[in-house]
């Protein structure tokens, strides 16, 4: 973690504790954690594109009015992948810096349409990905697994391209669990993309759309009622109705909660006025996550620090979150309880005088 993303609020022996901590990501985007480092190799490729390379000015590239001006950032970057090459060079090194803050296990939401509507073969594409996923298993220990997602607002050819994608047994990777919906929400309905979600589930992947993030908790019903969501992305407005709280406390939803990607695409105002509490006392199962990090300045060590300052956490209450995402994930039962056991010897240690 570099010095900008030490939250000073938070104790530097607790920071220090996150650092170590093995730990599971759930609601991470493959282009959004392209790192300054990860830009750079990719505009070196591509001179021609508009990403500023130098860290500084690409840190203020990343700051956004709205989260309108985010979806246009992001596929600026969405642009700087257009070989089977990048699209290896993005996955293998994401899971490097991952694995440097002890993520043991990551779904990483990649959108395959924004790579197939640029001219990357399909064939290709899914190979890039597999041969990454499999050489940081084998480097880094990290086990990564694939959510591909509808961009919504690219419109129901969008949704049928990426329902064939993760159905069609000749072209479907192997790591591939689940089945998301992403990108703006106003204007774009949840209930129109149940067909595709309908194909995916009976296909064996599992429903994880984003709602309410941008919209009201209806959004969120939506999901679960049409989509079958099995997690929400994000969830944010679900604190709006008291309802909602209940029914994804009772039927033991998980949300995919990521604090700071909700203040920098300002769909909340403050950090402080987060609502992972109301999620927390509501009896939801939370689980913490990054989004896109270097595009929010963040990285999933300090959404962990963030969520100890909001939910007032000890050592136990942090290893106890990190347990909810593996509970949560969609990796095997002996992988949930190796990294469980991991997290549980870790935190032992830590605190043995
Ligand atoms: N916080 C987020 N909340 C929601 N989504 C997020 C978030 N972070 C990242 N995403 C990603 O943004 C993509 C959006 C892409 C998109 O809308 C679009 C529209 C029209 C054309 C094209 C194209 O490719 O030509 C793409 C989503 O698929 C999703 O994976
Ligand atoms: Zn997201």
């Amino acid at each position: 973690m570099t010095d900008r993303l030490v939250d000073a609020r938070v104790p530097r022996d607790l920071h220090a504790f996150i650092a170590g901590l093995p730990k599971a990501e759930l609601h991470v985007h493959h282009v959004g954690s392209a790192s300054p480092r990860i830009v750079a190799a990719l505009a070196a490729r591509h001179p021609d594109s508009k990403v500023p390379t130098d860290p500084e000015a690409l840190a203020d590239y990343f700051t956004f009015t709205d989260f309108a001006h985010f979806i246009d950032v992001y596929l600026s970057v969405v642009d700087l992948i257009r070989t089977p090459e990048d699209v290896r060079l993005l996955t293998f090194e994401v899971a490097r810096d991952l694995a440097r803050q002890q993520v043991r296990y990551a779904e990483l939401t990649i959108t395959p349409f924004s790579s197939t509507r640029r001219g990357i073969d399909e064939g290709a594409f899914m190979d890039a990905i597999e041969d990454a996923r499999k050489a940081a298993e084998a480097e880094f220990g990290t086990v990564l697994r694939w959510c591909f997602d509808i961009p919504g607002e690219a419109g129901l050819e969008s949704a049928e391209e990426t329902a064939r994608l993760a159905t069609d047994d000749r072209v479907r990777p192997e790591g591939l669990v689940s089945f998301g919906l992403g990108g703006p929400e106003i204007g774009v309905p949840r209930p129109q993309f149940k067909p595709y979600f309908d194909r995916a589930i009976a296909a064996g992947l599992h429903s994880v759309p984003h709602a309410g993030e941008t919209t009201g908790p209806e959004t969120v019903w939506d999901a679960l009622t049409h989509l079958r969501a099995e997690r929400i992305g994000h969830g944010t407005s679900s604190a709006r109705d008291p309802k909602l709280l209940a029914h994804l406390a009772e039927h033991r939803i998980p949300l995919e909660v990521c604090p700071t990607s909700n203040i920098a695409t300002r769909a909340v105002r403050t950090i402080d006025e987060h609502p992972i509490k109301e999620f927390a006392k509501a009896g939801i199962i939370v689980t913490i996550n990054s989004d896109d990090p270097p595009m929010f300045g963040t990285d999933l060590n300090n959404e962990y620090a963030v969520a100890a300052r909001l939910l007032d956490l000890d050592e136990r209450g942090l290893a106890d979150l990190a347990k909810n995402a593996v509970a949560a994930s969609f990796l095997d039962e002996p992988g949930k309880a190796r990294i469980a056991d991991e997290i549980d010897t870790y935190t032992a240690d830590w605190l043995t005088p």
